[in-house]
């Protein structure tokens, strides 16, 4: 990474404000703050965790959509330490994902052996029944090509991944049961609508670099627990000011080579900050909206990046449904299917299940009726003891801009955390980190940033923390 930007004409100081208080911006400011800089974290919301929070309703917490991650989310790991939150996640000590054909009512496993890569998925995989043996032995010839993919080639975003399957001997249903089971789910977007780039740095770093790569872990709490509540926690810590219900609208120049910040913290109510280092930790359009004229070269094209919806369909039963954490399915719309009980603090027997759903943009606007008509008959077909089950409850969360899109071509348009005004840094899981739009994107791009500003502060950079990233 290239460390550029000194502070022009101004004594090294040691101020900074963060604007956006998710993964992002919360990330970033810790890691400022860990380096010795005075650190104001500014948040609209009434939280912290961005796209990953909580909610009550009635006595239940619920997460705005089920999150996983993956054992090689390394950046996201260090969060989780750095936060104090490895109690509230579950980490698989070894990948395991049922996989349930609803039409042939059979159940497959997605596993791992203790063997080199790529020999640790070759059992599963040769096992795998919702593929023929011909579709099977396919697989391991694309997974080898994808090894051999070079993910700094920029020709790879100009691709798209369907294609590339499809010209590697893939069908289509190998495609669906396989692939897109996977991809869907890390990508939001199908293979026929995601960029080569970003979907071999999925699968590639996933399945083809350490054998538990792809281990699968979730937050065993409310993700608002871990993220606002434990974040918060790590904030004050660090001597972060946090200050919530609180909108930047506008970021200045100062003549000596700092920034203003202007600040909403309520109905006509406002404040004004000086910094040194401004870390823009916002989605892609409010960042071009904030972003000073001459910022970023080509500033329209933040407004060129797509987004995509996911949904997640939330289903309280008066019995057990689900006998593991999750499953996946294929033969049904329903994708992924994940217990809520514990974390959500549902009482009273029962059981609570979240659909997560992905890239649904024909569905992310139809009405909770027509969903719950959707995918009630198809949670029968998916979960066989939801067959004559009582349902107490049907719930619906959208997230219309859950992540941006990662169609071909997006690479480009995703700039990188060092803008062309001296103190101003860009963060967000839509920056130019090399993933989708995840959480380890997230708090990549959060430490990208903050070791950007550190450098040109003339504060040392723990390299540590980005390597074990
Ligand atoms: C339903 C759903 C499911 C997902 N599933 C997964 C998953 O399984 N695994 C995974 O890794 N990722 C998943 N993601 C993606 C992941 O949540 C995001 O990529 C990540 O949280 C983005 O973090 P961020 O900090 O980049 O941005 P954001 O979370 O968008 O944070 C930006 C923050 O900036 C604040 N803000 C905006 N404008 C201003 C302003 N002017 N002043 C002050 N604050 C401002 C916003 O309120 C927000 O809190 C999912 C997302 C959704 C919505």
């Amino acid at each position: 990474m290239t460390r550029s930007h000194e502070v022009p004409g101004h004594p090294p100081g040691r101020t900074a404000v963060v604007v956006g208080g998710g993964l992002a911006g919360v990330s970033a400011a810790l890691r400022l703050a860990d380096a010795g800089v005075a650190v104001t974290l500014a948040e609209a919301r009434p939280r912290l965790g961005g796209l990953a929070f909580s909610f009550k309703r009635g006595d239940l917490t619920v997460d705005n959509g089920q999150h996983v991650f993956l054992r090689c989310c390394t950046a996201y790991q260090w969060f989780l330490d750095r936060i104090d939150a490895r109690d509230l996640v579950t980490l698989q000590d070894r990948l395991e994902v049922p996989v349930y054909d609803a039409q042939t009512g059979r159940t497959g496993r997605l596993t791992r052996a203790n063997l080199p890569v790529p020999l640790h998925l070759a059992a599963s995989l040769a096992r795998y029944p919702h593929l023929s043996l011909r579709e099977r032995a396919s697989v391991g010839r694309a997974a080898l090509a994808l090894r051999g993919l070079d993910l700094a080639d920029p020709a790879l975003d100009e691709v798209d991944f369907g294609s590339w399957l499809a010209a590697r001997g893939q069908s289509a249903r190998t495609i669906e049961a396989l692939w897109d089971l996977v991809g869907v789910a890390t990508l939001n977007a199908t293979a026929a609508h995601s960029s080569l780039a970003l979907a071999a740095m999925v699968f590639k770093t996933g399945l083809l670099t350490d054998p538990g790569a792809a281990d699968i872990g979730w937050a065993s709490a409310p993700l608002g627990d871990l993220h606002d509540g434990r974040g918060r926690i790590a904030l004050d810590k660090a001597g972060v000011v946090t200050m919530t219900r609180t909108r930047a609208s506008r970021l200045t120049p100062d003549v000596t080579g700092g920034w203003q910040v202007a600040l909403e913290t309520g109905p006509g109510r406002g404040t004004e900050l000086t910094a040194d280092i401004v870390v823009l930790a916002v989605p892609q359009r409010e960042a071009h909206a904030l972003l000073p004229e001459g910022a970023v070269q080509h500033p329209e094209k933040l407004l060129q990046i797509g987004t995509a919806p996911i949904l997640n369909v939330h289903v309280i039963y008066d019995r057990q449904v689900l006998p593991q954490p999750f499953v996946a399915a294929v033969g049904s719309p329903v994708q992924w299917v994940f217990d809520r009980t514990q974390s959500s603090g549902l009482t009273g027997g029962g059981q609570y299940v979240a659909v997560s759903q992905s890239a649904v943009e024909d569905e992310i606007d139809l009405p909770v009726a027509t969903l719950r008509d959707r995918y009630l008959p198809e949670l029968e077909r998916v979960l066989p003891a939801a067959r004559g089950a009582g349902v107490r409850e049907v719930f619906v969360t959208r997230e219309r801009t859950a992540t941006f899109a990662p169609t071909p071509g997006v690479g480009a348009l995703r700039p990188g955390p060092v803008t062309r005004a001296p103190g101003l840094y860009l963060a967000g899981a839509w920056t130019a980190t090399g993933w989708p739009a995840t959480m380890e994107s997230a708090v990549r791009s959060g430490l990208h940033a903050s070791a950007e500003a550190l450098s040109a502060l003339g504060l040392p950079v723990d390299d540590g923390v980005l390597e074990a990233a």
